[in-house]
């Protein structure tokens, strides 16, 4: 279970949200909404750990995230609003450096999740020398390598055509199916899933 407990964020002296609490069960899928500037990307970075709440904590099976940063971190999956991808790698390097972080290597589940976004052919293409959207399929493509039941999605769409928008939302409702729990923000409608989406609005009183 992972639980936000009273947070509150504040960016620029502007309170973003306050007193924000929501449990996250295994099996299922949360989307963040709010208008632009309303604290999404804050709250996720929060949630991941990568800053600090202005008051209240993330828990992860009920203990504060900051005591076990190790343990959570095993756990979780974060991709950010940028690729978050080493421009001076290739794809398939970019792969196998994340996967020697997180424990595993096999060439073959590489070449698969370069497969799963379309970009075998690629693997030994620089990331620099990349689109916007296929860095965006290297960085996703991680999801296919991962073990991290708890995966915090920032703007998974963005950057993505019809074909890999349709295939990244089977697999985050095959994850949730498989027990798997996915955060995400998105400004697209997720369209054709077959599960609830159960959402949370990021409303900030001086933008409303
Ligand atoms: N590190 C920071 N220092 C100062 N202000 C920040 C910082 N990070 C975010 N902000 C401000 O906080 C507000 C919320 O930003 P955030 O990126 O969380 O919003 P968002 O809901 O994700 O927006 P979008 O939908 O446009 O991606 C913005 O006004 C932003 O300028």
């Amino acid at each position: 279970m992972f639980e936000a407990l009273n947070l509150s964020c504040v960016r620029d002296e502007r309170t973003l949200f306050s007193g924000l609490s929501f449990t996250i069960e295994p099996g299922e899928m949360v989307q963040i909404e709010g208008r632009n500037g309303a604290g999404k990307t804050s709250l996720l970075r929060i949630l991941a750990g990568l800053s600090s709440p202005e008051a209240g904590e993330v828990r992860w099976q009920g203990v504060n995230t900051r005591r076990q940063r190790d343990v959570f971190h095993q756990q979780l999956l974060y991709l950010g609003h940028q690729p978050g991808v080493k421009s001076v790698l290739t794809a398939y390097e970019n792969l196998a450096f994340y996967q020697s972080v997180n424990g595993t290597a096999s060439a073959d589940a590489i070449y698969q999740a370069l497969e799963n976004v379309g970009l075998l052919g690629y693997e030994d293409v620089t990331v620099a020398q990349m689109s916007a959207g296929q860095q965006r399929r290297v960085a996703l493509a991680r999801l296919w390598l991962s073990d991290a039941p708890l995966w915090i999605l920032d703007e998974p769409l963005t950057a993505i055509d019809k074909q890999g928008v349709s295939t990244l939302i089977e697999l985050f409702e095959q994850h949730a199916q498989q027990g798997g729990m996915v955060l995400l923000t998105t400004h697209q409608d997720l369209q054709g899933v077959n599960r609830d989406v159960r959402k949370i609005r990021l409303t900030s009183a001086e933008l409303a």
